[in-house]
């Protein structure tokens, strides 16, 4: 499990570790792991960091001063090193004394040309965009440097990921002591670039604010079939999707728990035709089932289904899609068993009464918002899908912008629904979902299965996304 901490918490374990430790040491730490995947990204571009250019954007708290002292080890090994302040009046003391006595120079405005730029304006202490005298600095920055942010870009928010104005975008960041959770959440984390963790020591508690499951995790949450299983063990699905106007959806979201490792699918709605076509297996009209997903491609007029699946109080619902509209909170914190929530921001906008980028600006804020109004598991799709749910957040790391395509959203329904038929709570399946319909939309596009959001691969189409899932699965169980 990848963890991420809020400030609050890492400042509080920073405080007790400091306690403990000499006066700097902790920023002497911080300072030399940044200087060491300086000097190797320096290496790996130039062949060596004697002679290679370094800037530093050093604002006037500690991150300028952790930029400095890096900057310092930099300059010994052979660096030309210059320091630009964000205000000449305000610079951390230190950091400038140890820079100047390794051969460093300070300047007023940014060098015309650099091989790398570290960006120490703010860190966690950072508050809302960036002012205009840091912006200023961080518009001068040469093409073609490398950029490495100290802990995180400067101008994201640390705890939400929020950019409110104008905010550095790094090839590599450099975050100390554990990752905070704007470095997982959009719009922050497509500021990041590639995110390397230097350990400074910090205590930190097991629960963490934000957390991004890795494959063992998914490995141990998957259902699978035992020896004894049969279809009705291993969980039958009911699907409520689709209409004659929008039948595909029917057909992606059966896709999607067939695949999802549903023992049967029983499908309810006017677009069987389509659903047997493709799919012989599934079962058609009402039943008992585990679970119900309701919603996709349900077009207007048809409450009363959803209503129906959510009164059936002890068995697990997913809603999607039209089935959101309107949603009543008061009969979903009624209900006894699951319920999964899986709206895109526009959605999301809706059940909250706000305004799209409102939702889109502050994806965290948005998903606990929802999640506490109905008293259930919520998953929001987007390029970093997050899943709240019992105060946990979860932040989906397989995504990929491939994924951003008609129809896929039906297959995730149906995956998840499957996956809460199985026994899995809310959250987990949302998680779980999310982390397989990544893996597959990336094995589909041809993309690398690792790594932040992946750049490489080609356009998908959502019933490729259904049949990369079993390549998902087994990935994940190795
Ligand atoms: N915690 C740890 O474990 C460790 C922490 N370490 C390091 O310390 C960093 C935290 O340092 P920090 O507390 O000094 O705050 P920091 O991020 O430098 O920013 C504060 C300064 O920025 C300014 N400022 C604020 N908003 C601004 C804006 N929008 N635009 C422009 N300026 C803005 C603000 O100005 P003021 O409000 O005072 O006028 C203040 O002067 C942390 O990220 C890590 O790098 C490591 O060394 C060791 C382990
Ligand atoms: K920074």
């Amino acid at each position: 499990m990848r963890t991420a901490y809020s400030v609050e918490t890492v400042r509080a374990a920073e405080r007790e570790l400091m306690a403990r430790l000499p006066e700097g040491a902790l920023m002497a730490r911080a300072a030399a792991g940044l200087a060491a995947v300086c000097a190797e990204l320096l290496a790996r571009r130039r062949g060596r960091v004697y002679g290679s250019r370094v800037v530093l954007l050093a604002g006037p708290g500690d991150n300028g001063g952790d930029a400095l002292y890096a900057g310092a080890r930099l300059a010994r090994r052979g660096a030309a090193v210059t320091a630009v302040p964000m205000d000449p009046a305000r610079i951390h003391p230190g950091g400038l004394a140890a820079l100047r006595a390794a051969g460093g120079r300070v300047a007023e405005s940014v060098p015309a040309r650099a091989d790398l730029v570290l960006d120490g304006l703010t860190g966690i202490g950072g508050r809302g965009g960036l002012r205009p005298a840091a912006a200023a600095l961080v518009e001068r920055i040469p093409a073609g440097a490398l950029v490495v942010a100290v802990d995180l870009p400067s101008g994201v928010d640390a705890d939400t990921g929020e950019v409110a104005g104008p905010a550095v975008s790094a090839d590599v960041t450099v975050t100390f002591g554990a990752y905070k959770p704007g470095l997982l959440i959009d719009p922050g984390a497509s500021r990041t670039g590639a995110v390397r963790l230097v350990p400074i020591g910090l205590e930190l508690p097991d629960r963490a604010e934000l957390e991004a499951l890795q494959h063992t995790d998914v490995a141990r949450l998957l259902p699978l079939p035992g020896s004894s299983s049969d279809k009705y063990r291993r969980g039958v699905v009911g699907v409520v999707a689709g209409s004659e106007q929008y039948p595909g959806a029917a057909v992606l979201a059966v896709a999607g728990a067939l695949r999802g490792g549903a023992g049967a699918v029983r499908y309810v709605g006017p677009a069987a035709d389509a659903v047997l076509a493709r799919y012989p297996e599934v079962l058609v009209g009402r039943g008992r089932v585990q679970a119900w997903v309701v919603g996709p491609g349900l077009g207007s007029g048809r409450a009363a289904e959803v209503e129906r699946a959510l009164a059936d109080r002890d068995v697990p619902v997913l809603v999607d899609a039209d089935g959101l509209r309107g949603l009543d909170p008061e009969v979903v914190r009624a209900r006894r068993a699951a319920t999964l929530l899986t709206p895109h921001a526009g959605e999301a906008a809706a059940l909250l009464g706000v305004a799209r980028e409102e939702v889109e600006a502050g994806r965290l804020a948005a998903v606990r918002g929802l999640a506490g109004r109905y008293g259930a598991a919520v998953l929001l799709k987007g390029a970093t899908t997050l899943v709240a749910s019992g105060g946990v957040v979860r932040v989906n790391p397989t995504g990929t912008p491939w994924l951003a395509t008609a129809g896929s959203g039906d297959v995730l329904s149906g995956l998840a629904g499957a996956l809460l038929a199985g026994g899995l709570s809310g959250g987990d399946a949302g998680a779980v979902a999310a982390y397989l319909h990544g893996l597959a939309g990336r094995f589909a596009a041809g993309a690398p299965a690792a790594g932040g959001i992946a750049a490489g691969g080609a356009p998908v189409v959502a019933q490729e996304v259904a049949a990369a899932l079993p390549e998902a699965w087994r990935s994940v169980r190795g």
